[in-house]
């Protein structure tokens, strides 16, 4: 498997120092780099799979082995690929939800957990979040409450977000989990922006759905994601076919029904399969990840006017700041307008914070080195002092 040899993407990050806020994590290993291009065909997975037919059975290249090893690694008992979080979702909610069932959500859900609900024509009741933007055991509970009541019936699902996508907070899971529990009512935590990224232990959240993405926190080429259950959850949301009707006779074995029988073929199976070794490592450094992304929080936090809308310590490397009062304030005057900031900072080598943001901007420092997060504090404070804000 020579081709690929050369390409590294850590030197295409050397001339950019890439802050955005959903990239971070989904950059490709130079091994999945080189995975891609061997496994470039479509069915190039596909060439040993023998009896039993299916994508997990498959033992050259070793994606039964990877099955596994990912459910340990999440501490589940049982994992599947999917094509991105949101088909993890999907099969969930349409394993486990009926018509009109009442669902819940968080203030902070994604757009797709919402999508998974609407197709399966159940109703979504979004948890509310508190002052500091964290979704606490107390309103979930009193959500469920509520809920109850007016629908008279109890949530058939409940998804939680580790880390949220808006504010890059932790949320309490393993508590919210706790209170979903005393209602019977089962709970998908979404690790889209945790697993790959800092270690998760699903049977430690008490979890009975984990789901992750590849291409946003696991290295890996898009679509790509992980699903993961316990053995009590697995029957239902792994369910066989046992289609009956009107067959001249055909069956379809051992196809998973959510899975549509196969997911990852190719390319984004063995890519992710690639990067899993670095993933493996790299979540035991995330507290040093952390350490970075605060020192660049630190830093715009000397800024005359600068706000941090995230919780503060940072526990997540993804932030959302509040410029306003500072950077918006020399935008208003600037011959650049809004286009200053970024501007300043793409001459600097930063990248990947939307383009003419001075108000609310996220950015996510995941992957840099102690030395980049040195340079990318510094240059914020330069930046404002040569505009007279600091
Ligand atoms: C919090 C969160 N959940 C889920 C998703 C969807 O992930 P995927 O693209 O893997 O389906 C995203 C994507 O942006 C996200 O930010």
């Amino acid at each position: 498997m020579n081709c690929g040899e050369g390409i590294d993407t850590r030197q295409i990050d050397e001339l950019f120092i890439n802050l955005d806020p959903i990239q971070a994590g989904g950059r490709l290993t130079t091994d999945a780099m080189k995975a891609v291009l061997a496994y470039g065909d479509g069915y190039s997975v596909c060439d040993h799979c023998t009896k039993p037919f299916r994508l997990d059975h498959i033992s050259k290249p070793p994606l039964a082995e990877f099955h596994k090893d990912l459910a340990t690694f999440l501490n589940m008992d049982t994992a599947r690929l999917v094509p991105g979080a949101r088909r993890g979702f999907q099969a969930v909610a349409d394993a486990l939800v009926k018509p009109d069932d009442p669902v819940l959500l968080t203030a902070y859900s994604h757009y797709t957990e919402f999508l998974s609900v609407e197709q399966a024509r159940a109703q979504p009741f979004e948890i509310p979040a508190n002052d500091s933007h964290i979704i606490t055991p107390d309103a979930a509970a009193s959500r469920i409450e509520e809920v109850i009541k007016t629908t008279g019936k109890t949530p058939a699902l409940m998804f939680v977000e580790q880390v949220d996508y808006q504010y890059g907070n932790q949320h309490p899971v393993k508590d919210l989990i706790k209170v979903a529990h005393q209602y019977d009512i089962p709970v998908l935590c979404n690790g889209a922006y945790t697993i790959g990224i800092m270690e998760v232990d699903g049977k430690e959240l008490g979890a009975d759905f984990l789901v992750g993405s590849g291409h946003k926190s696991m290295a890996a080429p898009a679509p790509s994601g992980v699903l993961a259950t316990t053995n009590e959850w697995a029957e239902t949301v792994l369910r066989t076919t046992g289609v009956k009707g009107d067959l001249t006779g055909r069956t379809f074995g051992v196809k998973e029904v959510e899975m549509m029988g196969c997911t990852l073929m190719g390319v984004t199976s063995v890519g992710m399969m690639a990067s899993f070794p670095h993933v493996k490592k790299r979540v035991k450094e995330f507290d040093a990840q952390v350490r970075y992304g605060n020192m660049i929080v630190d830093a715009l936090l000397t800024i005359d006017g600068t706000q941090v809308q995230s919780e503060y310590p940072r526990r997540h490397t993804l932030t959302r700041m509040n410029t306003t009062d500072s950077f918006d304030k020399v935008a208003k005057k600037h011959k650049k307008k809004g286009f200053f900031l970024t501007s300043a900072l793409r001459e600097r080598g930063i990248t990947g914070i939307l383009a003419g943001s001075t108000r609310v901007w996220k950015f996510n420092s995941y992957g840099i080195t102690k030395e980049q997060a040195s340079y990318v504090a510094d240059a914020f404070v330069e930046i404002a002092k040569a505009e007279g804000i600091a």
